[in-house]
């Protein structure tokens, strides 16, 4: 359960059963016929698989290079978080669990959880900060109207990270009905990991359809915005192992690096425990975690999975942090260019064509987490639209 000298368990003692329980029977699980025959059937006939790999001829015109959009923001609930969700939900029902806890930030998660609990008729009970269900207050409306119970997480910075502690304490409470489907790769082993495979179909449809467009299954490029680090793992996954296939992951700079009011985890973290993992983190002196800030809910989270972790000090990806600035401005251009209005996260993956120059026949792929719906009060509210 290691990425290097990152990963690993750290959880309490009380949770032990829980995640023991997973480690020792997701692998099993996930490679039965039976579980990636419905898998596969579900995330064909349900989310809308495969997800178009569109060549961005304005974009790419502009920038003077090839830019693929990998199409994440088509998927059932308009973003890739329903990939991860589809696959837990199989999961807990295969581990006899009725009761299903998620956290959520951006609230793309929520909803995707709160989904797959309706297609599956389970109870579902989403924690989220009291912040953040004022900022992406559509998100919450979609979570209860699927039947999810949304509780405010009114510890902490009533943020995505104390929403987090919320689930955790609910699922310590709750060991025996209760499966925590965690929302990234973030948390403990074997969560990173099998997040990490869920969301690796999108790599696998990117090499096919490369293949078929440009006759390489390989690019020069794979870009992706990172929160947690879960459409960057999948975008990423079956590149791993190419290394002449350049991985860019696209933090959130807030208002600069600089500023105090940043996320971007590989500048300004290092090492520590958060949620059960160690990996990176943005931490005061005495290990508490510093509250991160971004434009985006979906990257105002204050550590990095793992394999981020990992990829980041072996130098495998290189990260790029992004502004709130340059990424509105590089999602309203891709409206304007393409007719895609995209997730504010996934902006910040966008805004890398404007500071990073690529060679004209270079193959460069984005992957579009999310569409912007969820976004579209802040972007009415930043553009004066
Ligand atoms: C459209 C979209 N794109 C990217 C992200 C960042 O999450 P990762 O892909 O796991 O890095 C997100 C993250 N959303 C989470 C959520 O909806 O709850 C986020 O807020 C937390 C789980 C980190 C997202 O919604």
């Amino acid at each position: 359960g290691y990425y290097g000298d990152f990963g690993g368990a750290y959880i309490p003692e009380m949770l032990y059963p829980n995640v023991e329980e997973l480690r020792l029977k997701y692998v099993e699980i996930m490679q039965e016929p039976s579980f990636q025959k419905e898998f596969q059937n579900l995330l064909k006939e349900y989310v809308g698989r495969p997800t178009p790999l569109y060549f961005a001829k304005r974009l790419s015109e502009k920038y003077n290079t090839k830019i693929y959009l990998k199409r994440e923001d088509l998927c059932h609930t308009g973003a890739h978080k329903v990939n991860n969700t589809i696959g837990q939900i199989l999961m807990a029902k295969r581990l006899g669990k009725n009761r299903i806890i998620a956290e959520t930030g951006a609230g793309q998660h929520g909803v995707a959880t709160a989904t797959v609990c309706a297609l599956m008729g389970l109870e579902c009970i989403v924690y989220m900060g009291e912040i953040d269900i004022a900022r992406q207050a559509p998100n919450v409306a979609r979570m209860k109207m699927l039947g999810a119970t949304v509780v405010p997480a009114l510890s902490g910075s009533r943020t995505l990270k104390d929403a987090t502690n919320e689930a955790i304490r609910d699922w310590i409470n709750n060991p025996v009905d209760t499966h925590y489907i965690i929302g990234s790769v973030v948390g403990p082993h074997p969560y990173p990991d099998m997040v990490a495979r869920f969301q690796s179909v999108i790599s696998e449809e990117i090499r096919k359809q490369l293949k078929e467009k440009e006759g390489s299954e390989n690019p020069d490029y794979v870009i992706a915005c990172v929160g947690g680090g879960s459409n960057a793992a999948g975008a990423f996954y079956h590149f791993l192992d190419e290394e002449n296939v350049k991985l860019i992951a696209v933090e959130a700079a807030g208002l600069g690096v600089n500023s105090g009011e940043s996320a971007a985890t590989s500048v300004l973290g290092n090492e520590g425990i958060i949620h059960g993992s160690k990996t990176l983190l943005m931490q005061t002196k005495d290990g508490q975690i510093t509250e991160p800030y971004s434009i985006s809910a979906g990257l105002d989270y204050p550590g990095v999975g793992p394999l981020h972790a990992h990829l980041c000090k072996s130098k495998r990806a290189e990260f790029i942090a992004i502004t709130d600035d340059e990424a509105m401005e590089a999602g309203l251009e891709l409206c304007k260019l393409e007719g895609i209005i995209p997730a504010i996260e996934s902006s910040h993956a966008l805004a890398v064509f404007k500071s990073k120059k690529f060679k004209e026949n270079d193959i460069v792929i984005l992957n579009l987490s999310g569409r912007g719906d969820k976004d579209l009060d802040t972007y009415i509210k930043y553009f004066k639209l």
